[in-house]
Order: C-alpha cells, then sequence, then structure tokens
C-alpha cells in the first residue's frame, strides 16, 4: 500500500534567532521566530508525513499553546511523528523537498540535512531529496521578510495476503 502526504509551513526571518533549517544550524544574521525552534523544513516533512497518515498537522500533535513545545527540538518533533508511521506498518518510500528562501544559500547544507533528515526517517538518504529555490526576490520571501518550505511524502507499507 502506498499512502501520499504534503506539508508546507512558513516562518518569518527576525534578528537574534537562529537559522535551523533542516536541523542545521546556519549561519546567517537572521532566524525562524516560532514557539519551537522554528525549523520550517522539518515542519513541512512532520506534516507531510501526518498528512499520508490521516492525522492531522503538527498544531494538532504539539499545540503552541503548550509550554512543553516551547523552543522544541524539531527533529524530536518528527522523530516523534515518525513514531506514529512505523507503529502503523510504514517505512519511507521517498520524500522530496523544496526550502523556499531568498537567503541564506542552502545548498552548502543540503548533503548534512539530508543525512539528518533519513536518520530520523531510518531511511537510505538516497530517498531523501532536499531542494532550494529563491523567488526571484518576488514575495515575502524575496524581501526576506520569511522562509517557506514545502514536502511530498510516499510511505509503503506491505500488504498482508490472506
Ligand atoms: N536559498 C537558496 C536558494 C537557491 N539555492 C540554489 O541556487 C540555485 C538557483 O536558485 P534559483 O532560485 O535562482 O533557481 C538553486 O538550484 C539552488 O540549488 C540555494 O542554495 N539557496
Ligand atoms: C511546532 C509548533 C509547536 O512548538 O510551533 P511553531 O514553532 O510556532 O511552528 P508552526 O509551524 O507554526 O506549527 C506547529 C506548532 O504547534
Amino acid at each position: 500500500m502506498i499512502a501520499v502526504g504534503q506539508g508546507f509551513d512558513v516562518h518569518q526571518l527576525v534578528e537574534g534567532r537562529p537559522c535551523i533549517i533542516g536541523g542545521v544550524t546556519i549561519p546567517y544574521e537572521k532566524g525562524l521566530l516560532g514557539h519551537s525552534d522554528a525549523d520550517v523544513l522539518l515542519h513541512a516533512i512532520s506534516d507531510a508525513i501526518l498528512g499520508a497518515l490521516g492525522l492531522g498537522d503538527i498544531g494538532r500533535h504539539f499545540p503552541d499553546t503548550d509550554p512543553a513545545f516551547k523552543d522544541a527540538d524539531s527533529l524530536k518533533l518528527l522523530e516523534h511523528v515518525w513514531g506514529l508511521a512505523k507503529e502503523r506498518g510504514y517505512r519511507l518510500g521517498n520524500i522530496d523537498s523544496t526550502i523556499i528562501a531568498q537567503k541564506p544559500k542552502m545548498a552548502p547544507y543540503i548533503p548534512e540535512m539530508t543525512e539528518i533528515i533519513a536518520r530520523a526517517l531510518e531511511a537510505e538518504p538516497s530517498l531523501v531529496n532536499v531542494k532550494a529555490t529563491t523567488t526571484e526576490q518576488l514575495g515575502f520571501t524575496g524581501r526576506g521578510e520569511g522562509i517557506a518550505a514545502q514536502s511530498i511524502v510516499c510511505l509503503l507499507r506491505d500488504m498482508v495476503s490472506s
């Protein structure tokens, strides 16, 4: 059986916050604002997995009104979400993601992001693809006001024959 889900997230770029994307702390003059560490890519991936499972979104599982998730490590949230997929018998088919950011340059950090995400999803890195694009200086991402990420995930589960 195949289950497909998609996720999309946005966080504002502000001064005085670390810029953590895909589990990597990227040196940059601004960082992402959120209740958690605001890792926009891991949030999009978590939402894609929850979507494939028909389990809502990360706001439902980790409410931003709950102090337990204040400054939460989004890698831990992703690991929890992956536990829900495993409990239901799924393994990763593949995942594809896009970070939408005018700056900073993501390319140097993408191999490490890929490794981190693959480890969290207990999969080969070849099953995890991360891309980046600018929006050619257009819109809120183009003006550097925020960063967006989107992700699509395919989960696989073996059918039990009777
Ligand atoms: N924040 C970003 C945005 C883009 N890249 C890489 O640059 C290439 C060109 O981007 P365009 O938006 O002009 O298509 C793109 O293929 C990315 O590999 C990046 O590293 N960081
Ligand atoms: C992760 C959570 C919880 O700390 O907070 P944020 O970092 O604000 O992220 P968001 O993508 O708005 O949604 C889920 C939240 O409930």
